[in-house]
């Protein structure tokens, strides 16, 4: 056990990033009225080269015209490889008003990248005297990200977010399929004539979780593609919660409440938690380390693992 405490992440809700393209005014107030916890408003791969500047502006004046309530305003740049991000950052932190809360940058590769939009945006900041410092999430969609995953989750103190982005991510890996999340059909194991699938994004996952835990940063759930499959969402996204990630992107605003629901807790996992968390308060008040609970054993472990599920909770406003 290193003697250094793992940092806790942001504590903020985050269980559901609604997307949207930047080029898309029309749906910005929909977006705001939706039940996400974030909202990303798109200059990325939603938004084609031609319409980038006039994406810029709809989104900056959304910054200053629109009411985000409690939600994060989060804005996703265009990539390090193109000509638009060093504008996107520029405009965005001239421009854009005191609601603009958190930069997503694409495609990170290397902690070096965080580095510089940090400096880029440090510089902007301090130029035009914003006291309110732009926070920044990074999406984790290629080989050299998840390859260099921890040197990413540590790179900046401004860091609050990392995502998986399944799609670009399959494509960096050279993976056979044009699926977006979820279960892919040539991924199975054989036992007696008889198909098992296996998740093919778990081991991206849980490097992502790990890096991110190291370094006090969420770890989220990227986008799952087929918007009319809800079951295929809850099951990835109940793979991802279990995984210790705390929310997924919407790329519809169907997929909002899917995501909302499998990121809360449920009233009996709360339930549950405080009777363990008792049932540890007894064991400790008769000089116990462990003691049953409901036939299992449960421990000192138990109680982090149970004060997860409470906390969770209480940051929604459970009971
Ligand atoms: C996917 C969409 C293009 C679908 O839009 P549309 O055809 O308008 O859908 P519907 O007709 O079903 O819409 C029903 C109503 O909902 C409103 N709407 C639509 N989209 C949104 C939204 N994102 N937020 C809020 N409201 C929305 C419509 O206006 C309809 O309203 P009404 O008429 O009043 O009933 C569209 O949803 C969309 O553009 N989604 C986001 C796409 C996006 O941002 N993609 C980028 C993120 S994913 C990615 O980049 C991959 C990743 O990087 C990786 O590599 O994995
Ligand atoms: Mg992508």
């Amino acid at each position: 056990m290193s003697f250094r405490l793992q940092p806790p992440a942001p504590a903020r809700l985050n269980r559901c990033q609604l997307f949207g393209p930047g080029s898309r005014p029309a749906i910005f107030k929909k977006m705001a009225a939706s039940a996400a916890d974030v909202i990303n408003l798109d200059l990325e791969d939603s938004v084609a080269p031609d319409d980038k500047p006039e994406a810029r502006k709809n989104i900056i004046a959304a910054t200053h015209d629109i009411d985000w309530g409690d939600k994060t305003l989060s804005v996703r740049i265009n990539g390090l490889d193109t000509p638009f991000w060093y504008r996107d950052v520029v405009d965005l932190i001239e421009q854009g008003g005191d609601r603009l809360d958190q930069i997503m940058i694409p495609k990170v590769g290397r902690a070096a990248d965080v580095y510089a939009v940090d400096a880029l945006v440090t510089a902007a900041e301090a130029a035009t005297g914003r006291t309110k410092p732009v926070t920044l999430e990074v999406i984790i969609e290629s080989a050299a990200g998840i390859a260099h995953v921890e040197e990413i989750a540590a790179s900046s103190p401004r860091l609050k977010a990392m995502s998986l982005g399944a799609a670009d991510f399959a494509a960096s890996m050279g993976m056979a399929t044009t699926g977006i999340g979820g279960t892919q059909e040539n991924y199975y194991m054989l036992r007696e004539g008889e198909k098992h699938w296996s998740d093919p994004w778990h081991w991206a996952q849980a490097a992502i979780v790990a890096a991110c835990r190291t370094h006090g940063v969420l770890p989220v759930d990227g986008p799952f593609g087929d918007f009319s499959d809800d079951d295929g969402f809850r099951a990835q996204a109940l793979r991802s919660a279990t995984l210790g990630m705390v929310g997924k992107w919407a790329i519809h605003p169907k997929q909002v409440a899917l995501a909302n629901e499998v990121f809360t807790p449920s009233e009996d996992a709360v339930r549950e938690a405080r009777e363990i968390l008792a049932a540890m308060e007894e064991a400790k008040a008769s000089g116990a380390g462990a003691t049953v609970y409901k036939g299992r054993l449960v421990d000192i472990a138990s109680i982090r693992q149970a004060e997860v599920i409470v906390r969770q909770s209480e940051m929604i406003g459970g009971a």
